[in-house]
């Protein structure tokens, strides 16, 4: 029973060509057996059996078995044995197209099988199945790849049965060629009979060609018994065909007769091997030898027909070899053409993205360029305004300086004209303010005023104009106010400043304030004759003891002082 079945199968393997017969019986016995088996000892299984249907001439039931392997085994190496075997059963089977697309295909994957093993058998079979397709030298190409890339161990027996039948297609070997003699000696050694017989019976065709048929049929003799014991039918029939040509030849008529009898016997209908129109063609030769002439005519006919059919399956096999190879041209030529204008699309495209990119990067950087453009022209109108506002300020006090305190009191005075609103001009100088400086010093001086001007801009309502006229003068025009809150204003403005000193590190500095008041109801709605009468009634204030607010002239002054000169606008 068997007990290991992977090694059962390796050894079956190993004696598929050496032990024929022996292979056979393993193989029905592991049908019979059925022992349990994972799936990847199932499809070698299947291999050898798809195998043995080549080798016992079953192509239909071989191409099945085989292609079954070939898609559905999962293992990549055993698929490339099944379909490399499958090329030659193809051949065989005269589906010549079927193979060379086949063999096109494997040399294309020929890199990719590196199990050992399963490259030799791909190398083999695309020898064997070029060799068939008249491609002699790809033939001969392939064997001695199938040469240098033996296996350690393994013998040199397969790879020269190719080169022979490689080099016996190209003319290029007679009897004592000595790859002959040693591929007979390397594959006897080995074990491998068949193929030993192959270079035999090349050397058997070699003898005839070279007309020494005693010596061809002396090396028949010697290896019928090897060729019978192998069983290999094409083996038979050579021989059997070799033996009745060198009767011919050595005027053997009989036993030459005999011999290509046996020939057509063995021989099916469909068989396309010159195997059987040179056996007619012996038949014809003994016939007319006999002067049988219508029996010479029948085989000759016989003849003719069967050669006519050998060579047009022979330039069949050139003619489809040459059509795949046309066609995969063609298909490889309109693949690149595809390819091509793939490429000019993907150009295209990345063209397109590119000039998007670009756009879009224009747009981006004009873009930054407005935004820099704007953001300077606010810094610069943002500039403009704040010297427009440094003109209109007084430099120490930072309230508005004279000549824009005109303009502004100008235009309000204006509007309350057209309103009928109530006006007052207060004109604010601070006393002795001489004295400040002469004792504090000038600095002091200026600290005095900026305190002065914050002290009287906490009592200012919105809508008030506050400036400064020169020197320790402040103008202050007030709207929107009756007369008596005008002045109550005023008084509130004097009593702040003179009750909120300068406090520095020493004893604070008193300042008091002197102002003189005129009202536009009084006046009327003129500018130059409010500061007419206000800077008199502050002289006024100055004459009655400072320090107060005066709103109308004393009759001291009215008899004889003169008031001073009004502000220029
Ligand atoms: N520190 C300082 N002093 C100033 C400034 N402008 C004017 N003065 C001084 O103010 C003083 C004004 O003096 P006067 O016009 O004599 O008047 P006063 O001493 O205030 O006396 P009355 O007005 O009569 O009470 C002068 O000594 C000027 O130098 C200034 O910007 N800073």
């Amino acid at each position: 029973a068997i007990t290991d079945v992977g090694l059962f199968l390796d050894q079956t393997e190993s004696i598929r060509l050496s032990d024929h017969s022996r292979f056979v019986q393993r193989l029905a016995q592991i049908h019979r057996e059925a022992p349990v088996m994972t799936s990847s000892q199932q499809w070698r299984l299947r291999y050898l059996d798809g195998w043995e249907s080549a080798f016992e001439g079953d192509y239909p039931t071989a191409e099945a078995r085989l292609k079954d392997v070939a898609s559905h085994s999962g293992d990549i190496n055993l698929a490339a044995k099944a379909r490399a075997l499958l090329l030659s059963v193809q051949v065989l089977n005269q589906k010549y197209d079927d193979a060379y697309r086949g063999a096109a295909a494997m040399i294309a994957e020929l890199p990719l099988i590196t199990h050992a093993d399963a490259r030799q058998t791909v190398l083999n079979n695309l020898s064997q199945v070029l060799d068939f397709a008249g491609q002699p030298d790809l033939a001969l190409k392939y064997a001695r790849m199938m040469r240098d890339t033996l296996p350690a161990g393994d013998s040199p027996c397969g790879s020269m049965a190719l080169e022979i039948a490689a080099l016996e297609n190209l003319g290029r070997l007679n009897s004592s060629s000595p790859e002959l003699a040693l591929a007979t000696r390397v594959c006897l050694t080995a074990g491998n009979l068949v193929v030993a017989d192959t270079a035999r019976l090349i050397r058997v065709d070699r003898y005839l060609a070279e007309h020494r048929p005693r010596d061809a049929l002396e090396l028949v003799d010697r290896i019928a018994a090897d060729i019978r014991s192998t069983g290999y039918y094409p083996h038979l029939l050579a021989m059997r065909l070799q033996r009745a040509q060198a009767n011919l030849a050595l005027g053997h008529d009989a036993v030459a007769e005999q011999a290509a009898r046996r020939v057509i016997a063995m021989s099916t209908a469909d068989d396309k091997s010159m195997h059987l129109a040179d056996a007619y063609h012996v038949l014809y030769e003994i016939e007319k030898k006999r002067g049988h002439g219508m029996a010479a005519l029948d085989d000759y006919e016989h003849y003719v027909k069967l050669n006519t059919s050998y060579l047009n399956d022979v330039s069949a096999r050139a003619l489809a070899y040459q059509r795949v190879q046309q066609n995969l041209l063609a298909q490889k030529m309109q693949n690149e053409a595809l390819e091509r204008q793939n490429q000019v699309l993907r150009l295209q495209q990345s063209l397109t993205e590119q000039a998007a990119r670009t756009t879009r990067l224009y747009a981006v950087l004009l873009l930054g360029l407005l935004t820099l453009l704007v953001l300077w022209l606010l810094r610069v109108k943002r500039l403009q305004l704040r010297f427009r506002e440094m003109a209109r300020r007084d430099g120490l006090t930072g309230i508005l300086n004279h000549q824009h305190f005109m303009q502004e009191a100008g235009t309000l005075v204006a509007e309350q004209a057209k309103r009928s609103g109530n006006v007052a001009l207060a004109l604010i100088d601070l006393d002795h303010f001489k004295q400040i400086n002469d004792v504090h010093g000038h600095v002091t001086g200026d600290l005095a005023l900026r305190h002065i001007v914050s002290v009287v801009q906490a009592w200012l309502r919105p809508g008030d104009l506050f400036g400064r006229l020169g020197g320790e003068e402040f103008g202050l025009l007030l709207s929107g106010c009756a007369h008596d809150e005008c002045v109550a204003l005023a008084e509130h403005i004097r009593e702040a400043v003179a009750a909120t000193p300068l406090r520095l590190d020493d004893e604070p500095i008193v300042v008091t304030a002197s102002i003189g008041m005129a009202f536009a109801e009084q006046v009327g709605f003129d500018l130059s004759r409010l500061f007419h009468h206000a800077d008199a009634t502050l002289y006024a204030a100055k004459r009655a003891g400072r320090n107060r607010v005066m709103t109308e002239l004393t009759d001291e002054d009215l008899l004889g002082r003169s008031v001073r000169d009004p502000r220029p606008a």
